[in-house]
């Protein structure tokens, strides 16, 4: 595959693990961040001291300010930003004014009262007049051990199998293993969804409680998933595989994890403030918690774990208490297809 000028649109932690695989594959990258002190520091440093500080940065990777500069002429454009901020950033990529060939997005999360996912915030923004080809990338993946060129496996997903199939091309090697999916709904919805399960996770743990809740969070949580996910046109097998389970997974285990961190810290007693002044990184949960419950309460589908999370976060309940009413729901069957006996 020959070398190709890629754009990277976000700075923090996946944005810059996701240049250095793309810089990994040959391609000349330009990240764009937004901010001038962050964007000295790496070029001349070859690092990014605040969100990776370990890894050494390649040579094929320059960061700009200028996201008409990091987009001119890319032949990809990775758009990895919080989704607070996928607006703002898909505006800037419009207002460049550059047809671009592929836009593969990285973000995890559902738009609070608007209830979109990143795919339909940014199509709304417009994001067709630069390009159709607009991928998912998701999977379990922590910044840190791609970074570390550490095996890692993600989906990506599209509407159009053809860019799919190409952003599986660009990013493939043999430490990141790409797989590809027609489910958009369903990848986009798994990793929004493990979010709040990390973060009910986390506040389980921070109570003290131990394996046995968080195989319990975990499994109903993906029964919860997918129960939601379906109802808005995701694929369920969808749930079993990278985007769901798979994430589910590291996010609900791994020390990286900020979602599991943060509701570990609420578990210990500390209020969501501090705890997100604390973090420095994006928490997606948190909102994605609040997109959820909404999310539900229009579709009539039961999401008691993230209505137990969301009132420990919005409502002032208790942890303890949350999940004591959990344990005290009415008696229920395992799988809702199964008959009555
Ligand atoms: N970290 C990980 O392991 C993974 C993260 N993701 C997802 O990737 C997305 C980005 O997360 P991540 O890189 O980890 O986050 P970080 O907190 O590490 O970095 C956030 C980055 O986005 C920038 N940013 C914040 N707000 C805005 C905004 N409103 N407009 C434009 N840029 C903004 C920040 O800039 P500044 O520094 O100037 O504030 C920073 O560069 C999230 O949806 C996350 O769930 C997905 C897979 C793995
Ligand atoms: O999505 C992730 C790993 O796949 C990152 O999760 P956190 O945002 O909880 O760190």
């Amino acid at each position: 595959m020959g070398a190709k000028k890629v754009a990277v649109l976000g700075a923090g932690s996946w944005g810059t693990a996701l240049a250095i695989v793309l810089a990994d594959n040959g391609h000349d990258v330009t990240i764009w961040a937004r901010r001038d002190s962050q964007a000295i520091e790496m070029n001349e440093r070859k690092t990014n001291k605040q969100y990776l500080s370990d890894v050494t940065l390649p040579e094929n990777i320059k960061v700009t300010t200028d996201v008409k500069e990091a987009v001119m002429e890319s032949e990809a454009v990775v758009i990895s930003v919080p989704t607070s901020g996928i607006r703002g950033t898909t505006r800037q990529l419009l207002e460049a004014d550059v047809k671009i060939p592929l836009i593969v997005h990285a973000t995890k999360g559902i738009e609070p009262d608007t209830l979109l996912r990143v795919s339909e915030m940014m199509e709304e923004e417009g994001i067709n007049e630069v390009s159709d080809d607009i991928v998912v990338l998701s999977g379990p993946s922590h910044a840190e051990e791609v970074a570390q060129r550490q095996p890692t496996t993600v989906t990506v997903s599209s509407q159009v199998k053809d860019a799919a199939k190409r952003c599986q091309d660009l990013f493939m090697n043999t430490r990141f293993r790409v797989y590809t999916s027609q489910d958009m709904v369903g990848v986009e919805l798994g990793g929004a969804l493990k979010n709040v399960m990390a973060l009910g996770v986390g506040l389980a743990e921070g109570l003290g409680y131990g394996d046995n809740a968080r195989a319990a969070i975990m499994t109903r949580g993906i029964a919860e998933m997918t129960r939601l996910g379906t109802k808005l046109g995701a694929d369920p097998l969808t749930f079993a595989g990278l985007s769901g389970l798979g994430d589910l997974i590291v996010t609900c285990t791994s020390k990286y994890s900020r979602n599991w961190r943060a509701g570990y810290r609420l578990g210990q007693g500390i209020s969501l403030d501090q705890v997100l002044e604390e973090m420095g990184m994006v928490v997606e949960g948190v909102k994605t918690t609040q997109a959820v419950s909404q999310l539900a309460q229009r579709q009539g589908t039961e999401v008691p774990i993230t209505t137990a999370i969301y009132d420990v976060l919005f409502n002032g309940q208790s942890p303890v208490r949350a999940g004591q009413l959990l344990m005290d729901r009415d008696p229920k069957k395992e799988t809702e297809h199964t008959t009555d006996f």
